[in-house]
């Protein structure tokens, strides 16, 4: 289960930006190895500071083996020719690293392994990034001999689908019935820097075309937006911005909201943060009524659905079919080198169409 983590206690944020603004992939910086700790020695008393208030720590690891070990005993059922399944997780910057995986998983002598996003849509710097890691343990035989394939998105699986709806469904139930169709439904996404943006990353569509995707399952009941938060330094961002559309629909008399986090599975610093702390009680503070949706966290729907993803993706793979949602290691873009790269720019260029 590849994803970003965080850090578990307070103690690890310094590291844990540390290994983020080091990750080429993510941010790329001139000089690199000497701006990256700088940056994050400047960053992490703010940043342990927000990690104290929402309890000490990211609590995304928690989470992550929670829905691992509920995905496995389901998965033993949905696809027994590959019982007994074990989830491992896979971190890019806090523990447990990629690295120390990759050690447990040749110690415990693993010969078939799915790499398998834990970003429902894929970005080369979020899924792109955790793949290339992967990569280069692999390559540098810290893995042992293992039989790997690749999900790499599945922000439109029906089962994802359906775990957000009924979220946004529940905190509908906060309001008024008389006033529940015109809550303003609120996605929010980590936003990604124009520059990503412009290169032709996938991620923006994707997270689109999620939300379309719960807009058509709730049969457009309400209405709604998709803006971008976590903004980090000074360059361009994908916008409209959460905090800039609070405040437009605060002026527009558009009072009652509900934030819908749409690009996380688990809640974390940007949730219980940025979206609990500081976006509501900035509403609260322009009198609206704003809600959130809870994140996925323990929600059986949302395990189920991560079953049900791997266990078509191994049903593909046994019949030589890679599927819709996967590709096969060892199919590497030409341009960034990323495994499972979506940015058309570089896929054309190798076609001669650019
Ligand atoms: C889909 C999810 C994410 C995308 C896309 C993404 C892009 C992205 N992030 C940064 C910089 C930072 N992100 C930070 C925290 C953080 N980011 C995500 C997810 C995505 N990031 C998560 C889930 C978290 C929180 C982890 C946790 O608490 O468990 C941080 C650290 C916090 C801070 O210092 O503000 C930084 C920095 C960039 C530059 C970027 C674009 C490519
Ligand atoms: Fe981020
Ligand atoms: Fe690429």
């Amino acid at each position: 289960m590849l994803n970003m983590g965080g850090p578990s206690t307070v103690a690890e944020t310094h590291d844990f930006l540390k290994n983020l603004f080091m990750d080429g992939d993510l941010i790329p910086l001139p000089f690199q190895r000497v701006l990256a700790p700088l940056i994050a020695k400047r960053r992490t008393p703010r940043i342990e500071k927000q990690y104290e208030e929402i309890g000490g720590g990211s609590p995304i690891l928690r989470y992550t083996e929670y829905q691992g070990a509920g995905m496995c005993a389901l998965l033993d059922e949905l696809h027994p020719e590959t019982a007994p399944h074990k989830a491992y997780v896979a971190f890019r910057y806090a523990n447990p690293l990629t690295q120390e995986t990759a050690r447990r998983m040749k110690a415990d002598n693993v010969k078939r392994a799915v790499a398998f996003t834990q970003y429902p849509q894929y970005s080369c710097s979020t899924t792109g990034s955790s793949l290339n890691e992967l990569f280069r343990r692999g390559r540098a035989g810290e893995m042992g001999d293992v039989e790997w394939s690749v999900i790499d998105r599945w922000g439109t699986h029906p089962g994802f689908v359906e775990a957000v709806a009924q979220n946004i469904e529940a905190a509908l139930q906060q309001f008024q019935p008389s006033d529940r169709s015109d809550v303003v439904l609120l996605f929010s996404a980590h936003s990604l820097p124009m520059s990503v943006v412009n290169r032709g990353d996938p991620y923006v569509l994707e997270v689109s075309t999620s939300v379309n995707a719960v807009m058509d399952r709730l049969g457009h009941s309400n209405p709604y937006r998709l803006v971008w938060q976590s903004q980090v330094g000074p360059s361009a961002w994908m916008g409209m911005q959460t905090g800039e559309a609070i405040k437009g629909l605060a002026r527009l008399g558009k009072k009652q909201v509900i934030l819908v986090p749409i690009a996380f599975t688990s809640d974390h610093i940007e949730t219980l943060y940025e979206l609990d702390l500081e976006y509501m009680r900035e509403g609260r503070e322009l009198g609206m009524d704003i809600r959130r949706a809870e994140s996925l966290n323990e929600s059986p729907v949302f395990i189920r659905a991560l079953s049900d993803i791997a266990a078509q993706h191994l049903r593909d793979y046994s019949a030589g079919k890679s599927g819709p949602m996967s590709v096969q290691m060892g199919l590497r873009c030409p341009g960034c080198k990323n495994a499972t790269c979506g940015q058309q720019k570089h896929w054309f260029a190798r076609a001669g169409q650019s």
